[in-house]
């Protein structure tokens, strides 16, 4: 079992505040969604976690390890991955060669066509040529490459069609119920919520909402008020 735990972080950008403490949780089995309109802070959240930028305070903890200070190669190798959004493809490699480079000892290949077969058909396939879908589902196979405790997924649905979406967010739910802790920010709330355990909606760069998927699935008008800039945290949240 292993535990995100994020408590009072602040995120500076251009040292004007973008995302101010934040406290929220990801742990084994579960998928522990972020929503949130554009500019919320949701992506610079994930670049503060994975330590593409520096924080300003607060903790980043997996299993009581703080990694808040600690270089992004640091948090790697403590079980932090990052599937960055715009899908980061080595474009000259094939899909094989693309997984081969990201594979940390003790994992295995085949765990990545096993999670995509779509992979398989296309192993010998430059990742110039694959399809939107395709490239995503490569980034979140290397991402496994690497034996993460904690996942965390950018935006992998930007610009896919609706069935492909609900293709990768299935795989996602199968890598929670494998053990993996995910952390997923998504433009798609309701097929987000439909899949996700733990809901954060966050506006102007702080947590407005932290409460189940489920419930906040059943309130579409909840969710409407929080995207336009809702500043209670429910009650049951805490
Ligand atoms: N490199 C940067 N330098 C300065 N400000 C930035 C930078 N990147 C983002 N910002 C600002 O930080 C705020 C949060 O942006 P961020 O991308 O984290 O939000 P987001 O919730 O992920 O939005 P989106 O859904 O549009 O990606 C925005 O006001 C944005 O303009």
């Amino acid at each position: 079992m292993s535990r995100l735990v994020v408590s009072n972080l602040s995120i500076n950008r251009a040292e004007l505040p973008v995302v101010t403490s934040v406290d929220l949780i990801a742990e084994s089995g579960a998928i522990s969604v972020v929503l949130g309109a554009n500019g919320a802070g949701k992506t610079t959240l994930l670049e503060g976690l994975s330590g593409i930028i520096p924080v300003a305070g607060g903790t980043i903890a997996i299993d009581g390890r703080e990694l808040q200070n600690a270089r992004p190669g640091t948090r790697s190798r403590e079980g932090l991955a990052h599937v960055e959004q715009g899908r980061t493809v080595f474009r000259q490699l094939t899909t094989d060669e693309n997984l081969r480079v990201s594979l940390h000892p003790g994992a295995d290949m085949a765990e990545a066509y096993a999670l995509f077969p779509e992979l398989l058909q296309r192993r010998a396939v430059k990742a110039s040529l694959l399809s939107g879908g395709e490239q995503q589902m490569l980034v979140i196979a290397r991402a496994l490459l690497t034996r993460p405790k904690v996942l965390l997924i950018d935006e992998m649905s930007a610009g896919l069609a609706p069935v492909i979406v609900t293709r990768l967010m299935t795989a996602v739910r199968k890598l929670a119920d494998d053990g993996l802790a995910v952390l997923l920010v998504e433009q798609f709330a309701a097929l987000a919520l439909s899949i996700g355990n733990r809901a954060y909606v966050m506006s102007r760069g702080r947590v407005v909402y932290d409460g189940d998927c489920a419930k906040l699935r059943q309130s579409p008008d909840e969710l409407h008020r929080l995207y336009l800039g809702g500043t209670e945290v429910p009650a049951e949240a805490n």
